[in-house]
């Protein structure tokens, strides 16, 4: 399998290279930039890839197809709206990390992105890739963000089995820094991420109508959600910490059951047993989504926490869950299987 990658020296893109580069069906890489970047190799953009002396070409569609058998593109928002038209023309397989393609409204996505919004008939090409859920994809693949992908996880068996008051769905999600990609800004200084926590986007965050999308998907009762992020100082991990009132008084047990039942042929969702909550090291540097949840007699709400590494299950490493689904090949292929500790 011949591999092409645009935007290899963005944070998903460094994290995607280093999982194709060990996935067994992977015969080759290639590397592309800019429409009018000058070549290069992967070392002299990603200095701590000071080995990959693997070159990094402008960005060509005609090239690529002739080139490859499938390009994932980890470039920020706004690019593939317009790079991958050809492919999308050509029914050519991409797997898209950004969020150009996974509303399926092109207004929704102008309201929340601030910017056009690709052609209409380009997105009805585009399938929404949650891994664990969506099995039906077309050669365009549009990969889920990292707040949606820990949310959805957290929120799908309460919301599919109607556990929940569908107008009570209350979000605290948090992230590391790494979510924010590589360009420095005010707030992503060392001087306020450290020792610090900033809250940011507040109702305006651009995986608000993602979720929802796909929410109603599963039950149109849902109305709208209640959804904050917080910049937290870590490297990699995202906390979703989730509330909502219980459709009718339940245990904790029951919904341990239920969220056993949903995941339990899912490799990649570790369900925790009661009274067990994750936290972001049990999944960081692994492809995997830990959930707890747990019911409060008194109030009557229900809480879950689902986490995530936000580069590789929330990027990256769903994009290689998507990539297997794509050509079969098995599930787990070129994933790791262990998170990163200490
Ligand atoms: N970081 C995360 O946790 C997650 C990110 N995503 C999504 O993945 C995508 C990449 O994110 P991230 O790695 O964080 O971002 P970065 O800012 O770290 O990297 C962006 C990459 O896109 C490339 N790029 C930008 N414009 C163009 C262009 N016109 N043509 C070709 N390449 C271009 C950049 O190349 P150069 O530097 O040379 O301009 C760089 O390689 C984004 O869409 C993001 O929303 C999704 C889920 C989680
Ligand atoms: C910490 C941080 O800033 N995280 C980013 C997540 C980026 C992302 O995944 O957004 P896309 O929808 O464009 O893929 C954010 O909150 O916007």
């Amino acid at each position: 399998m011949q591999v092409a990658l645009v935007g290899v020296n963005g944070y998903s893109g460094m994290t995607l290279y280093r999982l194709l580069k060990q996935h067994p069906a992977v015969d080759q890489i290639k590397l592309y930039g800019h429409t009018d970047s000058k070549p290069t190799t992967l070392a002299a953009l990603v200095p701590v890839f000071q080995k990959e002396t693997v070159r990094v070409r402008s960005f060509d569609a005609a090239t690529v197809m002739a080139e490859n058998d499938v390009v994932f593109f980890a470039t920020s928002a706004g690019v593939t709206k317009t790079l991958a038209l050809p492919l999308i023309a050509a029914n050519f397989p991409v797997i898209d990390l950004s969020g150009d393609f996974r509303l399926r409204q092109p207004d929704v996505y102008e309201t929340w992105y601030h910017q056009t919004a690709a052609p209409v008939a380009a997105l009805a090409k585009a399938s929404y890739g949650l891994a664990e859920f969506n099995h039906h994809l077309t050669p365009y693949v549009a990969n889920p963000g990292c707040y949606a992908t820990a949310t959805l996880l957290g929120l799908a068996p309460v919301v599919q089995q109607h556990l929940i008051e569908p107008t009570s769905i209350v979000v605290d999600a948090k992230s590391g820094l790494s979510g924010a990609g590589k360009k420095l800004s005010t707030t992503s200084q060392f001087t306020m991420v450290n020792d610090n926590l900033q809250l940011y986007k507040l109702n305006q965050h651009q995986h608000i109508p993602e979720i929802m999308q796909q929410l109603q998907q599963w039950w149109p009762k849902v109305p709208a959600l209640e959804f904050t992020t917080t910049l937290i100082p870590v490297t990699c991990g995202i906390m979703s910490t989730i509330y909502a009132k219980a459709a009718q008084p339940t245990t904790t047990a029951e919904l341990v059951a239920a969220y056993q039942q949903v995941y339990q042929d899912q490799p990649f969702v570790q369900v925790l047993p009661a009274d067990d909550l994750p936290t972001l090291k049990q999944v960081v540097g692994s492809n995997d989504c830990a959930i707890g949840v747990n019911y409060n007699p008194i109030t009557n709400t229900i809480l879950i926490v689902s986490v995530i590494d936000n580069l590789m299950k929330g990027a990256a490493g769903q994009a290689v869950q998507n990539f297997n689904q794509l050509f079969q090949y098995p599930a787990t292929a070129g994933l790791p299987d262990l998170p990163v500790f200490p």
